[in-house]
């Protein structure tokens, strides 16, 4: 369609250098061609053009004191994409690799993602280039001081509500949240992810991982399997991996693999959850210490990697969870996944598959999960955090267990459902993307030209 071509051409001189956004941007309107073929609205009320480019985009400095009293300097970014729906919502990442184009990218993605669940809550993304890995306590707190400082003055409960994403987990928004307060003399929601002894919400924390195997799990359902006694791989070692790990092991399936950026540990026996806790979320060390506790589990280091891809989707398996980070998984990884027999992926990153990956999936009628669909259970459980600070309420951990699952399952009958309507039923990146879609850009027609 060359609509979509010369939009994407444009994109591309206007906004350079973003690989990542463009990749996010392509798969989306290749998804919608069939929908802006028949819905000639969208075009006359250029959704396309306007969804496509943020409504704001906040660039600044980040400067901090390091231990060594030298000054630092980062930048910090802040993505307000979409509000059609409701305040922009999305998470803040720390990491080396952060530009505005990864930012860019995400934020896309979170404007269909938050849609799809239904929940009155916009789009948005940010971060900076700032790698925590190494720091100090004293140095996270100074520079989450630091970031806050410019930042809050765009944030807010009903404008703006930041979140985690990688780098960034309670005791970052702990920082940032301190710093809020005292420069605005406010204490209210304007983050998801705190603690629980000052407003967080009980399953926050597990909400992306358990959300990413609750979707698996439906998608098995509706062709009449379980996940029990599955083998799932499963890469990454944050917060989404230890979850979906977790969630994997109660629901009767045996997660065999995680990674970080040093490598991957193998685990036949399944993964010991105690120790990948331990090593992660209390000692924060490298993978490779796994074997100090689990000598019969095998560890690959980066280095002998494939030089077409990840390791861990070579390993035999019935699923996969793509859990650590964008393009993670190559075409050839994907080939090799279907080559061993796997039937399914559900993804806890964000678009952690290549395009050619997806179309490798695609074209072998497996089920798979696209991160905007399977990875949606954390900022759902997000917006259910904020609906209890808003109404002074706390939820027990079951109650906001199930209205995780109840998300998740009408995010997978919503794509689909939609996938059905047209005309490719397997499809749940069309069906997703659609369903997103359309009610972002509905909204924004009923809201005049803004
Ligand atoms: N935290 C959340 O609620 C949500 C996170 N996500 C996505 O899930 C993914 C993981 O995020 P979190 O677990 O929150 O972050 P995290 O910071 O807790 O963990 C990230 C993990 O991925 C690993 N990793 C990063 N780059 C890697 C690489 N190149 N190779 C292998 N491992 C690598 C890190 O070593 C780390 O163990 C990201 O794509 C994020 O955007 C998506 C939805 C919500
Ligand atoms: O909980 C949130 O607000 C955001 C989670 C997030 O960053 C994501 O869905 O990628």
């Amino acid at each position: 369609m060359t609509y979509i071509h010369d939009t994407i051409a444009k994109l591309k001189k206007t906004s350079p250098a973003q690989a990542e956004f463009y990749q996010a941007v392509e798969e989306v309107l290749d998804s919608l061609q069939p929908i802006l073929e028949t819905n000639e609205k969208y075009q006359l009320h250029s959704i396309i053009e306007r969804m496509i480019e943020p409504e704001r985009q906040i660039m600044f400095r980040v400067p901090w004191v390091d231990d060594q009293g030298k000054v630092q300097v980062n930048k910090g970014y802040r993505i307000e994409f979409n509000s059609a729906l409701g305040p922009y919502k999305g998470g803040l990442r720390f990491h080396p690799s952060v530009n505005a184009g990864i930012i860019k990218f995400l934020g896309f993605e979170q404007i269909f993602k938050n849609a799809l669940t239904g929940l009155p809550i916009g789009g948005g993304k940010g971060g900076a280039n700032f790698d925590p890995k190494g720091k100090s306590d004293g140095e996270i707190m100074r520079f989450c001081q630091s970031f806050i400082n410019e930042l809050y003055r765009h944030i807010g409960p009903t404008t703006d509500v930041p979140a985690g994403d990688i780098g960034v987990g309670a005791r970052e928004i702990g920082y940032m949240f301190g710093q809020y307060k005292r420069l605005t003399g406010n204490y209210d929601g304007v983050f998801t992810g705190k603690s629980l002894l000052w407003g967080g919400s009980l399953v926050r924390k597990e909400a992306t991982g358990y959300g990413c195997v609750y979707f698996a799990q439906y998608m098995l359902e509706s062709k009449g399997d379980t996940l029990v006694g599955k083998r799932c791989l499963v890469s990454g070692a944050g917060n989404v991996a230890i979850y979906t790990i977790e969630k994997l092991y109660q629901l009767g399936a045996v997660p065999v693999s995680c990674s970080d950026s040093s490598g991957t540990i193998y685990h036949e026996a399944g993964v010991n959850l105690d120790t990948l806790k331990e090593l992660k979320e209390v000692r924060k060390v490298r993978l490779n210490e796994y074997l100090t506790a689990h000598p019969d589990a095998r560890f690959i280091p980066v280095a002998d990697y494939p030089a077409d891809g990840n390791a861990v989707w070579r390993l035999p398996a019935d699923l996969a969870f793509p859990c650590a980070t964008q393009n993670e998984l190559s075409e050839s990884d994907a080939q090799a996944l279907v080559a061993n027999g796997c039937i399914g992926v559900s993804e806890g990153a964000n678009m952690p598959s290549t395009q050619d990956a997806v179309e490798v999936f695609l074209d072998a009628r497996i089920h798979y999960g696209p991160g905007k669909a399977a990875n949606a259970g954390g900022v759902a459980t997000s917006q259910l955090e904020m609906a209890q600070n808003a109404s002074m309420q706390r939820w027990s951990f079951e109650e906001v267990d199930e209205k995780l699952k109840v998300i998740m399952k009408n995010i997978f009958l919503s794509a689909s459902e939609t996938a059905a309507e047209f005309g490719e039923p397997h499809n749940l990146v069309l069906g997703a993307n659609i369903a997103g879609f359309r009610k972002v850009a509905d909204a924004m027609i009923e809201q005049g030209v803004v």
